[in-house]
C-alpha cells in the first residue's frame, strides 16, 4: 500500500555548482499537474520527453528533457517528474521556484529516500547504502556499498530473523507440551540449529566489521614534542604539504588534519603542536588542542628520535597519555643514525615502535601496514558489505541474546526464557532492515543525508 504522504517535494537532484545536466526532482500527487502547466502536456510514462520548460507567463525558462513516473513505479513509489535542464545554478533555481510555485514544497535533506523506504522501495539499510554510496571514497566503499545497495547485507539479516523465527516457533511449540518439553529441548536439533545462527551471525558482524572500517575509518593523532617530525610525517603520508615543516620548535600551533586512505580503509590524520612547557599563549592552547583531540582518536603516534634515549619531555607525555588510547611510538629520523626501516615490539610493555624517516619518505609502508593490522582491517573487500556502527550494535545485540538462549538451554533447559532470548535477537535484527524501528531512528537517519536524495 502507499504510504501516503500530502505533501508533494521537491529538490534539485544534482549536485551543487555548474555542470553538463542539473535535474530538478518532484515527487507526489501532484506530479502530473506539475507536468502540465510546465511542459504543456504530460510526458508518456517513462519516455524521455524533449521540449520547453515554461514559466508562468509562457516565457521559456530552458529546454530540458523531462520524464514522468507514475506511481507506484518510480523512485520514491509516488508520482515522479524530473526536469532535466543545463546545470546552472540560476536555472535549476528557476526551476525549483516553478514548481513550488505550483504547489510542491521544498524536500528535506534524504526525503526522496524516506519516501521510497515509506513504500517498500527500500529496507532501511538499503537507503543507507545510497548515501554510503555517494559518500564512498575508496573504491572498495563504493563497491561495498553497492552491495548493500543491492540487498546482499539485508538478505544475510532476513536469513537470520527467519531462521530464528522458526526456532522459536519450535521452541515454542515445546514448551506448549509440557510432557515432551524436555525431550524437545534435548534432541540436539534445537542446540544444533542455536549453533549455526551463532556462526553465521559471527561471519555477518566480521563482514559488516570490514563494512563499517571502509565508512568510518581510523583516525590517528601524531604527539611529540618539538620538532620531532610531526608535520613532516603527515605530509609524507598524505603525499601533501599541508603543514609547515621548519627547523624551528613550535611551528605547528593548531592542529592540522589530512584524510588519506590505506587500501580503501580511510585514515584520518591529525597534526598537533609539539607538546612542550610553553609561555607563549597561542601555543599553549595548541598544545591544550592535542591532548583533546585524542578523545576522539583510535590510536596515537607518539614520536621520538631514533638513537636518543627518551627524553624528560618525551616521558611526560607518555605518562599523560589517557590510558584507553592504544599506543604506536615512531622513532623519527632513522636517516641520521643510519638506520634501516624496522618495525620491532618492546618486550615490556608490547608496544609496537616503527622506525622510520618521515623526511626521507622511509619506513611509511611498514607503518600504514601496522595501522591496518591494528585496526583489523582485511582488506579482502570481497563479500564486504557497507555497514554503520548501528548495524554493528544490533549484530552484536542480537549475538549477545542468542549466546544467552545458549545458556538457557544448556544449563537450565529453560524453552521459556530461550524463546524470549530469541525473539529479542531477532528484534534487534529487524532494526538493521527497518522492520522494527522508532520515527526518532528514521529522523536520524534520514536527515544526515543530502538534499535531494
Ligand atoms: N535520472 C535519474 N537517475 C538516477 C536516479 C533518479 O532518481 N533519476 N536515481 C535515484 O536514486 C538512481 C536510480 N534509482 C532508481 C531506482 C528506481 C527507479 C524506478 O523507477 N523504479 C520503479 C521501476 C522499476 C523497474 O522498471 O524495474 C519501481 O521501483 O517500481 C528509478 C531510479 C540513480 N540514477
Ligand atoms: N634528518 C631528518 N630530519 C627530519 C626528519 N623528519 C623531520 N625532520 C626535520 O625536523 C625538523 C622538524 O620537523 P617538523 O616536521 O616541523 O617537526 P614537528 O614535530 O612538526 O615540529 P613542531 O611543529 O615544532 O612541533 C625539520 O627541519 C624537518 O626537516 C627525518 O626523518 N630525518
Ligand atoms: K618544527
Amino acid at each position: 500500500m502507499e504510504f501516503d504522504n500530502i505533501d508533494t517535494i521537491a529538490a534539485i537532484a544534482t549536485a551543487p555548482g555548474r555542470g553538463g545536466v542539473g535535474i530538478v526532482r518532484v515527487s507526489g500527487k501532484k506530479s502530473a499537474q506539475i507536468a502540465q502547466a510546465v511542459l504543456g502536456k504530460l510526458p508518456q510514462p517513462r519516455y524521455a520527453h524533449y521540449g520547453n520548460f515554461y514559466a508562468e507567463d509562457g516565457s521559456v525558462l530552458d529546454q530540458g528533457i523531462a520524464l514522468y513516473f507514475p506511481n507506484p513505479n518510480s523512485f520514491t513509489g509516488e508520482d515522479v517528474l524530473e526536469l532535466q535542464g543545463h546545470g546552472g545554478p540560476v536555472v535549476l533555481q528557476w526551476l525549483l521556484s516553478r514548481v513550488v510555485e505550483l504547489g510542491a514544497r521544498l524536500a528535506e535533506p534524504g526525503e526522496f529516500s524516506k519516501q521510497a523506504f515509506m513504500n517498500d522501495k527500500l529496507d532501511l539499510a538499503q537507503a543507507e547504502a545510497i548515501a554510503d554510496l555517494i559518500e564512498a571514497s575508496s573504491d572498495q566503499a563504493a563497491k561495498s556499498a553497492m552491495r548493500s545497495l543491492q540487498g546482499d547485507f539485508s538478505r544475510e539479516v532476513n536469513t537470520l530473523v527467519e531462521e530464528l523465527t522458526q526456532l522459536r516457533i519450535y521452541v515454542e511449540a515445546a514448551i506448549d507440551f509440557p510432557e515432551e518439553e524436555i525431550d524437545f529441548l534435548s534432541d540436539g536439533k534445537v542446540a544444533g540449529q542455536l549453533q549455526h545462527i551463532l556462526d553465521r551471525l559471527h561471519i555477518v558482524f566480521e563482514s559488516a566489521k570490514q563494512g563499517a572500517l571502509l565508512r568510518e575509518g581510523m583516525s590517528v593523532v601524531i604527539l611529540g614534542r618539538p620538532n620531532a617530525g610531526k608535520s613532516s610525517l603527515l605530509n609524507a603520508l598524505s603525499g601533501k604539504e599541508s603543514a609547515i615543516v621548519t627547523d624551528i620548535a613550535g611551528t605547528t600551533r593548531d592542529i592540522v588534519k589530512e584524510e588519506i586512505n590505506i587500501d580503501g580503509m580511510p585514515l584520518h590524520i591529525l597534526d598537533t603542536a609539539g607538546v612542550r612547557e610553553a609561555t607563549d599563549q597561542v601555543e599553549q592552547i595548541g598544545i591544550e588542542r592535542a591532548w583533546q583531540a585524542l578523545d576522539s582518536a583510535d590510536r596515537v603516534l607518539v614520536m621520538l628520535q631514533a638513537g636518543e634515549a627518551i627524553h624528560e619531555e618525551d616521558q611526560i607525555i607518555l605518562d599523560k597519555l589517557p590510558p584507553h588510547i592504544p599506543v604506536t611510538l615512531v622513532r623519527n629520523k632513522i636517516d641520521l643514525i643510519d638506520h634501516a626501516p624496522m618495525v620491532e615490539v618492546e618486550a615490556d610493555t608490547g608496544r609496537t615502535v616503527i622506525w622510520l624517516s618521515a623526511k626521507h619518505k622511509l619506513g611509511l609502508e611498514a607503518l600504514q601496514e601496522h595501522l591496518k593490522t591494528e585496526m583489523g582491517y582485511a582488506q579482502t573487500a570481497e563479500g564486504v558489505f557497507m555497514a554503520r556502527k548501528r548495524h554493528l550494535d544490533a549484530l552484536q545485540t542480537a549475538l549477545d541474546w542468542t549466546v544467552n538462549g545458549q545458556q538457557q538451554l544448556e544449563q537450565f533447559a529453560a524453552g521459556e526464557l530461550l524463546a524470549e532470548d530469541l525473539r529479542l535477537a531477532q528484534e534487534a535484527l529487524a532494526e538493521i532492515t527497518g522492520r522494527f524501528t522508532s520515527d526518532d531512528l528514521l529522523g536520524r537517519i534520514f536527515t544526515s543525508f543530502c538534499i535531494g536524495k
